[in-house]
């Protein structure tokens, strides 16, 4: 492959104790996105974001990342437009990270690892009853992705940050009953879509990713906060939450779409 050989995806990964690519998985995320093979498509619609913060419920340590979890019983934050064809309902946003600087991301660009990776996970509640059914289908979700980059002071992500101590424990969960998750956003609307997986168990192949071009950026102490947080349960010995990204899965016959020339 682009920047790594797949032989190991097959392999055990410690952290999911499963095969890493589900067998006769055609549709895997994370990629790597080899930005001179993304191909522009006119027809691609901007992407509408609308959130209402008052639909934020809490956030929670699952023992994979942490989740901010909303309120998704009615149609009062989502998003529209893009490469989907229905409107979608934020479910929850969690981040990926790694130990050091240098890698963290799940999604590459050219082979480039950015430090994190902000997930924002919604679902088609127009075709779909329920959260649980869409993470079964083909269309059932759509994940917005977001890197982060080592620069200046986050100061919407420092919110999170703060409570971060509060959940340092696996299935530890505090209130946060106002956040609104646009400030994380970068400004520049481009993105790359492609069609792949979840990048955690049931890496069920039911998300249509929406990678976004920039990088927002946060600082040094609020990434080092991110590696305080524990996979560990309370009374357990501690394993610092670091490096929970999933190994590259192969592009097979895939295209990755620009919303950019
Ligand atoms: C029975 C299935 C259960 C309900 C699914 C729970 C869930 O939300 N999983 C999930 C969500 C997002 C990602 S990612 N990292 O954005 O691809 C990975 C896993
Ligand atoms: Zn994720």
């Amino acid at each position: 492959g682009a920047c790594c050989s797949y032989r190991l995806r097959d392999a055990l990964h410690p952290l999911w104790q499963s095969p890493l690519t589900i067998p006769g998985g055609t549709r895997q995320s994370p990629i790597n996105i080899q930005w001179r093979d993304s191909v522009y498509d006119p027809f691609l619609k901007p992407l509408k974001i609308s959130y209402d913060p008052t639909t934020c419920l809490h956030i929670w340590n699952n023992g994979y990342s942490f989740l901010v979890e909303f309120d998704d019983s009615a149609d009062r934050s989502i998003i529209v437009g893009g490469p989907l064809e229905n409107q979608y309902r934020l479910k929850q946003f969690h981040f990926h990270w790694g130990a050091v600087n240098d890698w963290g991301s799940e999604h590459t660009v050219d082979c480039k690892f950015y430090p994190a990776e902000l997930h924002l996970v919604h679902w088609n509640a127009v075709e779909y009853p329920s959260f649980e059914e869409a993470v079964m289908e083909g269309n059932g979700l759509a994940v917005i992705g977001v890197f982060l980059k080592l620069g200046a002071r986050h100061e919407g992500l420092q919110t999170l940050v703060d409570a971060l101590p509060a959940v340092r424990h696996k299935d530890t969960v505090i209130e946060f009953d106002v956040f609104d998750p646009s400030c994380l956003l970068p400004s520049c609307p481009d993105y790359w879509t492609y069609a792949g997986s979840l990048t955690t168990p049931p890496l069920t192949e039911s998300v249509t990713w929406i990678i976004k071009k920039r990088p927002i950026e946060v600082d040094e102490d609020q990434l080092e906060a991110f590696r305080t947080l524990l996979f560990s349960s309370h009374g357990e010995e501690e394993r610092r939450m670091v490096d929970n990204f999933r190994p590259l899965q192969p592009l097979m016959d895939r295209t990755v779409r620009s919303s950019f020339r």
